[in-house]
């Protein structure tokens, strides 16, 4: 997997990234003293009755929100992959994403709709949103994000093509910067068969129906 952000299997490959014991409690008074500081330095008063437990507090959400990086999606993906010889197009939508940018490290979240073309075998179909959420739970970009799933789910599970499209609001650029509160970024990636106009817009027309 030509992909830096996995987590690798072995020394040799660590490529620079350090694994971290992500729940030891000392790791969370490490990052909770941090944010003692950082409270101070934005003039806000650490020992403030309301703000006492802040710093543990955001250490522990921290923890969670970047908990993608302990997890390999590849290996999500092979934990329930089924011989099956089911041959139209799958389509997973409106998953749920919430994740964090990797400039600012303010949230951006909306939804992503991924597809699939089986080659022999299906795979279970929460695997999907899990795969979603162990990229998108670590310091992304959106583009980065909509790569690596697709780039998962078409080298693990080898199908005839795979189709992503993820569509969110980011943080950044609403609350600060830019200012701007409606604007959506959309991104798209595809591989085989969706590279085709026809399989392409299937797959769009697919995500933008009410069927349910
Ligand atoms: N392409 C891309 N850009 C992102 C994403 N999330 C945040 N950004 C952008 O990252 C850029 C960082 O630009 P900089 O000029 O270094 O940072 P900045 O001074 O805070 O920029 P402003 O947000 O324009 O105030 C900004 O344009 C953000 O909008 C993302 O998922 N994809
Ligand atoms: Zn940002």
């Amino acid at each position: 997997m030509n992909n830096k952000n996995y987590i690798p299997d072995t020394e040799e490959e660590q490529d620079g990234y350090v694994k971290i014991d992500r729940y030891n409690p000392d790791t969370i008074s490490k990052i909770a003293e941090h944010y003692q500081d950082i409270l101070n330095l934005l003039g806000e008063n650490p020992q403030r009755e309301g703000v006492l437990k802040t710093p543990e507090r955001v250490a522990k959400a921290l923890t969670f929100l970047t908990h993608g990086y302990d997890l390999s999606p590849a290996d999500i993906l092979k934990s329930a992959m089924f011989k099956e010889e089911y041959s139209q197009m799958v389509v997973v939508k409106d998953i749920e994403v919430y994740s964090m940018c990797e400039h600012h490290m303010l949230p951006f979240f909306g939804k992503a709709h991924i597809a699939y073309i089986p080659n022999g075998h299906i795979v279970g179909l929460s695997k999907i949103p899990r795969v979603v959420d162990a990229f998108a739970r670590r310091l992304q970009v959106q583009e980065r994000l909509t790569n690596e799933i697709r780039d998962c789910i078409q080298e693990t599970l080898k199908p005839i093509g795979v189709g992503v499209v993820i569509e969110c609001r980011h943080l950044c650029m609403s609350m600060r910067g830019i200012q701007k509160q409606n604007s959506v970024t959309t991104t798209s990636a595809f591989t085989g068969a969706f590279l085709h106009e026809k399989t392409r817009s299937e797959f769009l027309q697919l995500i933008s129906s009410k069927l349910i």
